[in-house]
């Protein structure tokens, strides 16, 4: 007897990564099969898109330790790792960032694999964060190891039409409004939000880019005391176009999952549409 229901289910990891990528692939191995047990407890099949938060592969190992996990696009043991899973799980899998060669300095590059282990989008981290915050880090300088990507990220996918941010990138709305413009219903922004900036400005942020533009925000974060003592908000959160919190954590390692209602989308941009009276134009001073 086979009842399985086949929606899109969208899931959240979050946890603490570490320096070592070694110990960070067995977290992700035991929670990818985490993820399809409780799939198969509740018989849902279907398309599953699990999103990882930024730098899911090292995190706090230094800067000068940045090359180290650096890979070529298309080829690599993390690359190879992520591929080999989402044929393994079935499922899409869009690999918060991570560090990919060209030139210089790395791309913050967010890697979306279909469920093949084919490449299906690239989006480079826009906005690099070069700011001082009053934490145990006191200064972060990403500039100095990643080159800005110049490029707007908008996907077709079986979870729908997505818009690819991150992290720091929260904070430009004008961002968010292009790739409103360019079609976007969900947009997916894997974080390092650090403790201090996250907890006075995480939620409300994700909530106005959710209820200006009418997407969905999902938002994987980085969490805890990492090993050169940095440290990350969590509350990794799935915002829904009305600005309802559909599913959070708090500071703990974990996962959230959900299913989106594009019924519920187009009903409310219908009823209430903003983009068709925007009076303001976006322009990328990149272009
Ligand atoms: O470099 C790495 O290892 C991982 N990347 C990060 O941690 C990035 C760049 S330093 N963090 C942010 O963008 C935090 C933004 C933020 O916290 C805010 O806007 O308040």
């Amino acid at each position: 007897m086979s009842d399985i229901t086949a929606v899109p289910q969208i899931t959240l990891l979050q946890w603490t990564s570490r320096a070592d990528w070694e110990a960070n692939k067995a977290y992700l191995l035991a929670a990818f099969e985490k993820i399809q047990a409780s799939n198969a407890r509740t018989n849902v099949g279907g398309p599953h898109l699990v999103i990882l938060p930024e730098a899911f592969a090292r995190f706090g190992a230094g800067e000068a330790a940045q090359g180290k996990y650096a890979e070529e696009l298309g080829q690599g043991p993390i690359q190879d790792f992520i591929a080999d899973c989402c044929r393994r799980f079935n499922f899409w899998i869009l690999a918060g960032t991570m560090a990919i060669r060209g030139g210089e300095r790395y791309a913050a590059a967010s890697l979306l694999f279909d469920a093949h282990g084919e490449l299906a989008a690239r989006y480079d981290k826009i906005h690099l964060f070069d700011a001082s915050v009053n934490d145990n880090t006191k200064s972060y300088r990403e500039s100095a190891f990643t080159k800005p990507g110049n490029k707007l990220v908008v996907v077709d996918t079986p979870f729908g039409k997505m818009g690819l941010a991150v992290c720091y990138d929260l904070r430009f709305p004008e961002m968010f409004r292009a790739l409103r413009a360019q079609g976007a219903e969900l947009i997916t922004l894997p974080s390092a939000f650090t403790k201090v900036t996250g907890e006075a400005h995480w939620q409300p942020l994700l909530q106005a880019r959710a209820i200006e533009n009418q997407v969905y925000l999902l938002a994987p974060n980085q969490t805890g005391t990492h090993d050169d003592g940095r440290e990350t908000w969590g509350h990794s959160m799935i915002v829904d176009p009305w600005g309802r919190i559909s599913a959070t954590l708090a500071s703990e390692p974990g996962f959230i999952t959900f299913t989106p209602d594009f019924n519920e989308l187009e009903e409310l941009r219908g009823r209430m549409p903003v983009q068709q009276h925007n009076q303001f134009e976006v322009t990328f001073l990149n272009d």
